[in-house]
């Protein structure tokens, strides 16, 4: 199998008034479908970095990222731009909903800015709620709605497009420890489902039961837990 995602000898640094500072050292990992990946570290160790490489939203200093097999480095930032859109969902700690909107126009939000039809678009939305188990709640308005029901309204409008990578930088860090697990079941049936990435940033260890996979960060260098 392909993975969807490999990095190769990558590093990241930045510039600053007090020198350089490099924060991943030469990662080289590859990430497959149906993969549901911890990613755990000390503050400052490089995870968040990682994660916004995974989501293509930054370049490595050196080194390469595949993303399906292409090195990313040569596409034109249209191309880029489109793998952001179609390729990758992403999920954020502060739910990062539309207030006083309604649960489904929530998730026709990732649609915005795409050309398709507003009947597909529906379907689509509808099958992604479906898909978290918020089936009936399109109605909703998003204050009504518990954390966890907010942080699966999150995770539908990621994977409405049913993007072939998830990122999620600490997802349940607002949730208190039930509705954490409700999202975290949420979010190892579809790692399950065989088509998709998850990629998980977390400080909290106890949620390790839920993934398939352990990466570890310290001071930049990535490490396989077993
Ligand atoms: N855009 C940037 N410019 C300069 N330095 C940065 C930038 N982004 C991150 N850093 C630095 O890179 C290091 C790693 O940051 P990163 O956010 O990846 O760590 P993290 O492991 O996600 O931390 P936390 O758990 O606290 O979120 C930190 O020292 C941070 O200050």
């Amino acid at each position: 199998m392909k993975p969807i995602l490999e990095f190769r000898g990558v590093s990241r640094s930045y510039e600053s008034g007090s020198g350089t500072q490099t924060v991943l050292r030469d990662v080289n990992i590859s990430i497959f479908a149906g993969e549901f990946s911890a990613i755990t570290g000390p503050s400052g160790s490089g995870k968040s970095t990682f994660l916004n490489l995974c989501a293509l939203l930054d370049e490595p200093t050196t080194g390469e990222i595949y993303f399906d097999d292409v090195p990313t480095s040569g596409l034109s930032e249209a191309l880029l731009c489109n793998l952001r859109k179609n390729a990758v969902g992403m999920v954020f700690q502060q739910y990062c909903l539309l207030p006083y909107r309604t649960v489904l126009e929530n998730v026709l939000f990732r649609f915005r800015y795409l050309d398709m039809d507003s009947a597909e678009t529906r379907k689509l939305a509808r099958n992604a709620l479906a898909m978290v188990g918020l089936e009936g709640f399109e109605d909703r308005s998003t204050h009504q709605l518990s954390g966890g029901e907010m942080q699966r309204v999150g995770i539908a409008r990621a994977i409405a497009l049913k993007p072939r990578l998830l990122v999620a930088d600490e997802p349940t860090g607002n949730l208190d420890s039930a509705a954490a697990a409700q999202v975290m079941r949420c979010l190892q049936q579809l790692g399950e489902q065989g088509d998709i990435a998850i990629l998980l940033v977390t400080h909290d260890e106890s949620l390790l039961k839920y993934t398939s996979r352990h990466l570890s960060f310290n001071d930049g260098l990535l490490t396989e837990c077993e």
